[in-house]
């Protein structure tokens, strides 16, 4: 099994420099063989921008490199290590059922790891299967592509493959492995794994292979203190993440479980488990079945990645100061950026998405208003400023109080007292507030189409929505309805 002979035609330009890191962070692994792959799902615009061939990937041959029965030529297939907190308990983690083949290197020179998902069992496994099943990796799909789709940072999904086996859970469910691309995977857990089981080299290494990877511009400053890179790496950590938080926030997406093995150093999005969309606005909205005390709501996310940008802070900290007291310091100080820069970027956001032009002071009152009478009313969040985007206001998104008046009138106030024509400000508005995001209603009846009735038509239409948020078309319209109200509140399945 695993021989390199898959087709050459479809691109594939493998480099390897993770591999290239000491092997204490990783294990080699070949995936294990599947009994019966078939292709579900492709992403011919994804396969474009990394330099392949959609058409050659469609092949047996290339086929069965998604299902880990044979190498791409120039693969070296591997599991990371890492640790981690997992609802704020630390263990040790790794690739328990995951694969990097190698890292792509597109025609314009970048660079994106390629990794199977559900390839099977690794030293990583602990009690697992190192299996997947199909549901849950359609659902990363669909839902890593649309959060693409709306600008945010993210994983992204090239195909999905069914293994022709069945996959043990509650019950028993079509297997399925997921090729997923990423700019790394490079977590906060990989440098807790270092700083936890390694020497204080490793930590080294592996800081200075996320600046080479993800942060060049630091790479030529000096070693530690105060303007050392290694302060400058968390610094820019936290800013990325600052910045990833707010875009969450603004389109009411919930990850679900924010562990810090979940907090990427690249700043994009990764492990679509147990996340949703938020339907009517509740910072308190939780959506993971094993989240009992909300630890990973909405309204907790921000705060969470800096609990998690702490653990990422404390494994740097012998790299930032000689003297421990000054090192954390410095970590302490840097931390404290968070507030300010996740701020900054959420204001703007909800600027935009209120149609506001230029900073005023009582903008943040505005805004925060709205979102209590939107609390308040149980509105929805997306819809809300899909009305008034579209003035739509005829039937409001929430009961018509004096309150909503008032507010109405407020923000009519604030948007007569700006230059720019109404023209520019509904622009603005369309450009911010999507007009289709993957409820999770329409995600659930999409995966039941396919994994029950091997129907993958609902699941296609919906990513063709999905694929430009902003395009406000008719057919879009559809997808704004809310789920049936015997639905809500609900909670997704945690399945894996
Ligand atoms: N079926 C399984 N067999 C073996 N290990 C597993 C299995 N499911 C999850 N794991 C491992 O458990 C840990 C936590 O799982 P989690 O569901 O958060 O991650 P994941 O979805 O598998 O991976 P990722 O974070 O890369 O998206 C990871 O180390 C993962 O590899």
């Amino acid at each position: 099994m695993n021989e390199p002979s898959a087709n050459p035609n479809a691109g594939w330009n493998f480099d390897h420099s993770y591999a290239r890191l000491p092997e204490f962070f990783y294990t080699k692994q070949e995936a294990k063989p599947v009994r019966a792959p078939q292709l579900i799902v492709l992403n011919d615009k994804l396969a474009a921008e990394l330099g392949l061939n959609a058409e050659a990937l469609r092949s047996e041959e290339n086929v069965a490199v998604f299902a880990g029965n044979r190498l791409p030529p120039g693969a070296e297939p591997l599991a990371q290590a890492y640790a981690g907190h997992q609802f704020g308990y630390f263990t040790m983690l790794g690739d328990g059922r995951a694969l990097l083949l190698g890292e792509q290197i597109t025609p314009g020179g970048d660079r994106f790891d390629i990794q199977l998902k559900g390839s099977g069992r690794t030293p990583y496994s602990r009690g697992g299967d190192g299996r997947a099943a199909l549901g849950p990796m359609l659902r990363e799909y669909i839902i890593s592509e649309a959060m693409h789709a709306l600008g945010i940072p993210t994983t992204r999904s090239l195909a999905v493959v069914t293994t022709g086996e069945t996959v043990v859970r509650e019950q028993d469910l079509r297997g399925a492995i997921l090729t997923r691309v990423a700019s790394s995977h490079v977590r906060v857990g990989t440098f807790q794994y270092a700083a936890q089981f390694g020497e204080l080299t490793d930590v080294r290494t592996l800081a200075d292979y996320v600046i080479q990877r993800h942060y060049p511009q630091l790479a030529e400053l000096a070693d530690t203190g105060e303007a050392g890179r290694y302060l400058a790496l968390l610094r820019e950590a936290i800013q990325r993440q600052a910045a990833l938080i707010a875009q969450w926030q603004l389109v009411g997406f919930i990850h679900g479980v924010m562990n810090t093995d979940n907090m990427t150093l690249s700043g994009e999005t990764i492990d679509y488990g147990p996340c949703a969309f938020m339907d009517a606005y509740d910072p308190a909205t939780v959506f993971s079945s094993i989240d009992r005390h909300g630890r990973y709501a909405y309204g907790n996310q921000p705060s969470i990645a800096v609990w998690n940008l702490s653990r990422f802070a404390e494994s740097l900290l012998p790299l930032l100061h000689d003297e421990e007291e000054q090192a954390v310091r410095l970590a302490e100080e840097a931390l404290k950026g968070f507030a300010g820069q996740f701020e900054a970027a959420w204001l703007k956001g909800m600027r935009s998405k209120l149609g506001l032009f230029g900073e005023q002071a009582e903008d943040a009152a505005l805004i925060h208003d709205l979102l209590g009478l939107m609390h308040q009313h149980h509105a929805d969040y997306t819809n809300t400023f899909l009305a008034l985007t579209f003035g739509r206001l005829e039937e409001p998104p929430m009961a018509y109080t004096p309150e909503w008046a008032e507010w109405l009138e407020r923000w009519r106030a604030r948007l007569a007292g700006q230059p720019e024509t109404d023209d520019a400000v509904r622009e603005l508005m369309r450009r911010s507030n999507p007009a289709v995001i993957p409820r999770n209603h329409r995600v659930e009846e999409a995966l039941e189409a396919a994994v029950k009735r091997e129907d993958y038509s609902v699941m296609e239409r919906l990513l063709q929505a999905l694929a430009q948020p902003f395009a406000h078309t008719p057919e879009q319209a559809d997808y704004a309805e809310l789920p049936p109200a015997s639905d809500r509140p609900y909670r997704t399945f945690c399945g894996t």
